[in-house]
């Protein structure tokens, strides 16, 4: 079942094209990483599609349900976006609350916000969200204040914001921007155990190949606003890099050796599909 659809969505940010006919389908169960260099539109297309941001022309599904169409978000779209999580690359937490309270916020849509704001929660929401911060690894920093954690352990907070939303598809935009790479390498797996054992769709944008290499089996590059390529992360070498973007790629290039990450894992889709550059 396709649960991400893009069909021909274009957006101008004044006279600038920042997202140039872009079409895509994701399915269910995929984990997919948007590469593309600094400006070439993978925040944006991130935002266009749980509707943060109105495109000029195109259509943006998810779950098949609309998002948004010809330059309107569906009326509906809060409904929508309480099934997909958002992960951001400075974190997004509430950092004076406790981590415990950053995460349960994960259930607003289930819950009225007064009983969030009052902190008063059911012993099944407690025990999700304590479940949530087991499964990522910070049970202990639950009653921590948020900005006390590291942008590792906030990161992986806001995963278990996710996890508790009971999210089906988390966008996750540039999450290991900010981090080191033993704290990148714990988040990716993290996102890729989600996908693997609970069938969490992801989209992952990251600036460089090294970690869709690692942990995506499928990668659509940007590049000014378009998809350049879309097909198996194995079948981008650094050759097919520097084709496509020239003296961009050097953002985006394989290092010869990263410590700790994993092979490469197979491609779920046979064939690239290289799309005019
Ligand atoms: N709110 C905005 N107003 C004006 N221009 C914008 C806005 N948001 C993005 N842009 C422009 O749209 C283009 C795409 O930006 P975007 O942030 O999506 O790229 P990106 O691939 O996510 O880059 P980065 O890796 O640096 O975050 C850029 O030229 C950017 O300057």
């Amino acid at each position: 079942m396709v649960v991400i659809e893009v069909d021909k969505l274009s957006k101008r940010f004044g006279a600038k094209p920042a997202l140039r006919e872009v079409s895509l389908q994701v399915e269910r169960g995929e984990m997919v990483a948007l590469l593309g260099a600094s400006g070439s539109g993978k925040s944006t297309l991130l935002r266009h599609l749980n509707g943060l941001h109105r495109g000029d022309a195109g259509s943006v599904h998810l779950l098949d349900r609309e998002v948004q169409a010809d330059g309107r978000i569906a009326a509906d779209v809060r409904a929508t976006r309480a099934r997909v999580a958002m992960i951001f690359q400075q974190f997004n937490l509430v950092d004076r609350l406790p981590v415990l309270s950053n995460v349960l916020a994960g259930a607003l849509h289930r819950m009225p916000a007064w009983r969030w704001a009052l902190g008063r929660f059911t012993e099944a929401e407690l025990a999700r969200a304590f479940a949530a911060l087991e499964r990522v690894g910070i049970g202990a920093c639950a009653w921590q204040r948020a900005s006390t954690l590291s942008g590792g352990q906030q990161q992986r907070a806001a995963i278990s914001r996710a996890l508790v939303q009971g999210a089906e598809i988390i966008l996750a935009d540039e999450p290991i921007a900010s981090l080191d790479p033993e704290s990148s390498r714990r988040v990716m797996q993290l996102l890729a155990e989600l996908n693997r054992e609970l069938g969490v769709t992801v989209m992952v944008s990251l600036h460089q190949i090294d970690y869709a290499f690692a942990f995506c089996p499928r990668t659509i590059a940007l590049r000014h606003g378009e998809v350049v390529y879309d097909g198996p992360t194995t079948a981008l070498s650094n050759e097919r890099l520097q084709q496509l973007y020239g003296t961009q790629s050097e953002e985006l290039l394989l290092p010869a050796q990263l410590p700790g990450l994993k092979k490469p894992v197979p491609a779920l889709h046979p064939e690239p599909v290289l799309q005019a550059a």
